[in-house]
């Protein structure tokens, strides 16, 4: 076996049309390896086909073609063991009202085949907090509580590779903090391979080795979450002035200014181009004296906005 913990090759879904919809290729064929141990971000604009891609890997929704491998194992060969290794937090709140987390979770262990003496239905409640809600209704626990819930059912099989779909949509603070920590928490001490779908880039920024981005149901990018940033040239130098800085600064070819609300001075430029030391020695020459000096780095989302922009939908 490869260590990859999934492996995509030419993955391709179309959805039939229907009445006055047309048919619609969500996924064009994608190519894809998710590394062991990974926490891997996989981003795109709404309507990329992220979720078609996961409810793939979720045995959730049928492929039209191409190869899926999850852990080893070929979806279309051994559909069973590559359904065990995998457990998927969705992105709805899909639980029966009727249900308490206990019975939510011993069900869906019993759905996996778990035997009753190696469920840990205990553990799992303790570890998203709701050990003292194990017997109240679904129906009666807060948005927050049916999301930790549903990371739970998520785990009752002890996958290999766990899938969350847009896991802090909405999600207060607190919420999403408390996911993280559990998240890393099986990354590390477990080595459970993560891979998530987020809007928000600086969440990605933040928890992902590796990142892909999908567009129109390409693969536009696929890369570490490092090499991704460095890609952008450029870089922001911020200067906080003594006093009010003259109106007409001098400065080398390239670099932009602009004036914050908080008085600071935001200067970009290319990192290829442009030395640091050789704006602030504009600046000194200008007369601008300075009481701090800070460099921002370019985000994620500079990546994805330029990679994404040129043909938005
Ligand atoms: N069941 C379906 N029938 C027909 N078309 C569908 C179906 N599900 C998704 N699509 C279409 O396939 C494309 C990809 O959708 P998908 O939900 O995979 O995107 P996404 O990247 O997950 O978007 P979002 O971030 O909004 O969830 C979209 O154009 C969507 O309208």
């Amino acid at each position: 076996m490869s260590d990859a913990a999934i492996e995509i090759e030419g993955l391709r879904k179309v959805y039939a049309a229907t009445g006055r919809e047309p048919e619609k290729e969500a996924l064009k064929g994608i190519d894809l390896e998710i590394p062991q141990g990974s926490i891997f971000g996989l981003l795109g604009p709404n309507g990329a086909g992220k979720s078609t891609l996961i409810n793939i890997l979720a045995g959730l929704v049928v492929k039209t073609s191409g190869k899926v491998r999850i852990w080893g194992f070929d979806q279309d060969v051994n559909p069973r063991q590559s359904r065990a290794a995998i457990g998927v937090m969705p992105q709805e709140l899909n639980l029966d009202p009727f249900f308490t987390p206990r019975a939510s979770l011993d069900v869906q262990a019993g759905l996996y085949g778990v035997p009753r003496r190696e469920r840990r239905t205990d553990e799992i409640l303790e570890m998203i907090g709701l050990s003292d809600k194990a017997e109240a209704y679904a129906r009666n626990l807060s948005g927050g509580m049916r999301r930790r819930l549903l990371l739970g059912k998520a785990l009752v099989h002890d996958p290999q590779i766990l899938v969350l779909d847009e896991p802090t949509a909405g999600v207060d603070i607190e919420l999403r903090q408390m996911l993280w920590k559990n998240v890393r928490r099986l990354n590390e001490e477990r080595g459970m391979t993560i891979i998530l779908t987020t809007h928000y880039l600086e969440e990605a920024e933040a928890m992902c080795d590796e990142i892909a981005i999908i567009h129109h149901g390409d693969l536009l990018v696929r890369d570490t979450t490092r090499n991704m940033i460095s890609r952008i040239d450029a870089k922001t130098l911020v200067i906080e002035p003594v006093e009010t800085p003259p109106a007409d600064i001098a400065l080398p070819d390239g670099v932009t200014l602009d004036r914050r609300a908080d008085g600071r001075l935001a200067l970009n430029y290319a990192k290829t181009k442009t030395r640091p030391g050789d704006i602030l020695a504009a600046l000194q020459e200008a007369g601008v004296v300075i009481a701090d000096v800070s460099i921002e780095e370019p985000h994620l989302e500079d990546v994805f906005l330029d990679l994404t922009r040129s043909d938005a939908a």
